[in-house]
């Protein structure tokens, strides 16, 4: 993994949606396509602010999140509502977005519909994680009724996921899309988050799921 450290959070994501911008670019050049997968939770505000006003031939952009609550879009825990808010905007609003909800009463519901529409789009070439203190990334949660299944190589794209800590139902990719894409970001604030991605380096992805990625990680820090 290589840890960058800035020293402050206006300027972390501000480099980092950058650094998105033009790993994005090098995609779009070279494969005439990109797909970007992005977190929802409460960090990546900033990075999609500045990533949605980019010059960039967004029309064959693809963007899916990382992970999706099961909740309708007009929730205020509807990632999908965080990316129409603040991604898919500007500039950017003409960029795909690949749907991780359906309006069923559960996941499993919509599952295979919603791997259908993904796996044309894969692999992803821009990969922009976020981490939980208690190291999880996408609903990747230690404990989750599904994580071992999740990180076995021969996972499906999506899976469904339930956890104590996880609130509501969820879906997310599983640990074979997120380390079959070309680039991948993990952006962090604080230091109880940094203390526990320093503890994830030495455990097992089933400890601290986050440990799937980190050894193609670029990790992001700021205070
Ligand atoms: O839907 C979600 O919750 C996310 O995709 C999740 O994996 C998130 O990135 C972490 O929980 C960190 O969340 P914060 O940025 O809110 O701390």
């Amino acid at each position: 993994m290589e840890f960058h450290e800035y020293p402050d959070r206006e300027m972390m994501m501000l480099r980092v949606a950058q650094r998105i911008a033009s790993e994005l670019g090098e995609s779009l050049r070279a494969n005439g396509r990109a797909t970007l997968s992005v977190p929802g939770g409460t960090t990546p505000g900033p990075v999609f602010d500045t990533l949605s006003g980019v010059e960039l031939d967004w029309s064959q952009v693809s963007v899916v999140l990382n992970d999706e609550r099961w909740v309708p879009e007009d929730s205020p825990r509807s990632n999908t509502r965080l990316l129409r808010e603040r991604l898919l905007r500007d500039k950017a609003a003409q960029a795909k977005l690949i749907p991780l909800f359906a309006n069923t009463p559960e996941p499993e519901a919509a599952l295979e519909r919603v791997i259908e529409g993904l796996v044309p789009h894969l692999p992803v070439s821009v990969l922009l994680l976020g981490m939980g203190e208690d190291m999880h990334t996408a609903s990747l949660f230690p404990g989750a009724d599904n994580l071992e299944a999740a990180l076995g190589a021969d996972a499906p794209p999506l899976m469904a996921m339930r956890a104590d800590s996880a609130g509501e139902p969820r879906i997310t990719l599983t640990a074979p899309v997120l380390r079959a894409a070309v680039r991948v970001h993990v952006l962090i604030t604080g230091a109880a988050k940094r203390d526990s991605l320093e503890r994830a380096a030495k455990l097992s992805p089933r400890e601290a799921p986050i440990a799937c990625v980190l050894d193609q990680a670029q990790v992001h820090w700021a205070e």
